[in-house]
């Protein structure tokens, strides 16, 4: 292994002067030189001049370049230079099939490399055929298209891939692979992926007999990878690092900040807040709000636009998760990509790689999955040396995380205060307040449901234990209404460890084909002397929704429930408990948080519409306009 740049004991290298493309004549194929001229592209990225400069255009080599800073560029140019080397060198059948492989954790940022391997072969005579293969998308007429056509690039996600690679034909065209690159390639290495990418090199020639090059790329490379690594990289590559030693890797034009609230209940107001004030200090405001799950995105955009309309102005909103149908998906993603202004709602799905230019301000609510998460969450702003803000709201319970990122990680995280909303007639928690009582049960249901899930299997990372799993989802619960955390189905509790935990709910059996339905409790409600003026004064029935497998990995355990089922401001659904399952809930603990094991009872499925309608339930599109 070469270490080409870092060397831990010397001090801070100065920044990088510029160096011009220009400076790349003679030694880069002038048709890509054009291309990236034409892009608009005068000097090299740091990452860019590092990678380009390496001996050989050919050599392995471990990436590591802070969020936004052209990394994409950095691995395509070379690899289409030796594509394009190859033409020459070779013809007819020597050439034909896949040369370069480009795994990427998400489709969209499949689609994102396409695009701009799109743009650097514009001048290529005869074209370089870059296709795809990744999920969600009509399998036939993708496969068709693969072997009909000349595929030099293919850039895919692993579970297609795998998927295709099970066909003779497909495996026959991968027979002169000279490239394999990992974007993101921690998140490609690591325990999730990293099953599905021993299947793929399973598949396709073994690195040592082909010599194909390998290449990974990623803003954050954490220790764990080591030990796949040299499945992709052969032990002389080269390591690059445009981080220092000590430095932080998040963007410096990107302050960072937390603001503390004082329980969940003051989320979605201070959420309310920021949006006023931003809007009406920023006419190109246009934020990202992560949240942890695809439910808890779909709540939130389902709040602040579609149905409860509570952003402030008229801020277009949008969401983006991975329960969405792929077309809204895309569609979502072309939107805001040219959006001047606006919110978008989103999971992880959209927490590394994608590039949404001119994101003037990224939000966490609560914490991200881990340490490396909120680096490329943060990443979404600040991209190509422009301007941003990341700020993260926390209740007090989760400052514990942001006190680690500030010790272990050193990021110069600042504490903020709630901002002062633009707007004064009605106050934010009112606003809020409002649009909860337009939401379907079932969507906050599917939010509770799907946040459980996150604490449970972010437990090892997070140290909750079983209880502050339940009192804190309890609390969350309340923040959306319920007057008692929502009984969850057996399997669910089973599924997460939360069976026998002091104040988990639990509903009963579902009755066998057949037999008598159970008796339905009415739904617990909060009478109005129950309630201080806050967004917990709705009363929720503890509506259950069965369960799916749900393909965000943040939100696995989550009952399916629908995000948006097209009910009107005003008309509830609340009581649709005919078709479900009923029976009183079960409590297997004494009383641990607020409203826990207070007794009533709930059960019985509301919105009972909720079974079946899976995870197409929430695609009917992604945006909409506030007001
Ligand atoms: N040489 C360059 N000069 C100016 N802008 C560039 C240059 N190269 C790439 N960019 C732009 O920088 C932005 C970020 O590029 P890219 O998406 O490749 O970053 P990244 O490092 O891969 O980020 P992430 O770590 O989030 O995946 C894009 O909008 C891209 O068009």
């Amino acid at each position: 292994m070469k270490d080409s740049t870092v060397n831990p004991a010397a001090p801070p290298a100065p920044p990088l002067a510029p160096v011009a493309y220009s400076t790349m004549n003679g030694k880069l194929r002038p048709e890509l030189l054009r291309a990236v001229a034409q892009m608009g592209f005068t000097n090299m990225t740091p990452v860019q001049e590092k990678t380009l400069n390496l001996p050989s255009f050919t050599d392995d080599c471990l990436v590591k370049s802070r969020t936004g800073t052209g990394k994409t560029l950095a691995f395509l140019l070379p690899v289409l230079h030796t594509i394009l080397t190859m033409r020459d060198e070779q013809s007819g059948q020597a050439l034909r099939g896949v040369k370069a492989l480009v795994l990427a954790p998400t489709r969209e940022l499949a689609k994102q490399i396409s695009d701009e391997c799109e743009k650097l072969t514009a001048f290529c005579v005869p074209p370089i055929g870059c296709h795809m293969a990744v999920g969600g998308t009509g399998r036939p007429a993708m496969l068709k298209d693969f072997l009909k056509r000349d595929c030099d690039i293919l850039v895919a996600t692993p579970g297609r891939l795998i998927d295709i690679l099970e066909m003779d034909e497909v495996r026959a065209k991968f027979a002169r692979l000279r490239c394999v690159i990992l974007d993101e390639a921690d998140r490609m290495l690591d325990h999730g992926f990293g099953p599905d990418l021993k299947k793929i090199l399973a598949a396709i020639p073994s690195k040592t007999e082909a010599k194909w090059q390998g290449m990974c790329f990623s803003a954050t490379i954490p220790p764990q990878i080591e030990t796949l690594l040299p499945s992709i990289l052969g032990p002389k590559h080269h390591r690059i690092s445009c981080i220092n030693e000590g430095e932080s890797q998040t963007i410096d034009s990107v302050p960072q900040s937390v603001i503390t609230v004082r329980s969940h209940e003051e989320v979605l107001p201070t959420l309310h807040k920021i949006f006023s004030r931003e809007k009406k200090d920023n006419p190109s405001f246009k934020a990202v709000i992560f949240s942890s799950t695809a439910r808890q995105a779909a709540l939130m955009y389902n709040l602040f636009g579609h149905t409860g309309g509570a952003a402030p102005g008229k801020i277009a909103v949008h969401q983006m998760h991975s329960r969405m149908s792929q077309p809204a998906r895309n569609r979502t993603v072309a939107e805001f990509k040219e959006a001047k202004s606006g919110l978008l709602f989103a999971s992880d799905v959209v927490g590394r790689g994608l590039d949404f230019p001119d994101i003037t301000l990224v939000i966490q609510v609560g914490f991200p999955m881990d340490q490396d998460q909120y680096v490329h969450r943060v990443g979404r702003t600040g991209r190509a040396g422009k301007s941003g803000r990341a700020t993260m709201i926390m209740v007090p319970e989760e400052m514990g995380f942001v006190e680690k990122l500030k010790r272990d990680r050193k990021f110069p995280i600042e504490k903020a205060e709630v901002p002062e909303p633009a707007e004064t007639k009605t106050s934010s928690e009112d606003i809020v307040h409002e649009a909860l009582g337009k939401i379907p049960d079932q969507t906050l249901y599917g939010a509770y449901t799907a946040y459980l899930g996150f604490l449970t299997s972010t437990t090892q990372i997070h140290r909750l234990s079983k209880p502050e799993i339940v009192r804190f989802a309890g609390f969350y619960a309340r923040s959306l209404g319920f007057i008692e955390p929502p009984a969850i189905p057996r399997r669910m509790a089973k599924m997460t460890g939360l069976w026998g935990t002091p104040g988990i709910r639990i509903e009963d059996e579902p009755p066998r084909k057949g037999s008598a339905p159970a008796a339905v409790s009415p739904p617990k409600r909060n009478r109005p002397e129950d309630s201080p003026a806050s967004v917990s004064t709705r009363a929720r029935s503890a509506a259950v929704a069965a369960p799916v497998k749900s393909e965000d990995a943040s939100s696995s355990a989550a009952p399916a429930g629908q995000e948006s089922n097209g009910s009107r401001p005003g008309k509830r659904r609340r009581g649709q408990g005919g078709r479900g399952r009923g029976g009183a809930r079960q409590s297997t603990g004494p009383s641990e948080g607020p409203g826990l094991g207070q007794g009533g009872s709930s059960g019985g499925r509301g919105g009972g519409r909720g079974r079946g309608r899976g995870r197409g339930g929430n695609s009917r599109g992604g945006s909409s306009m506030a007001n």
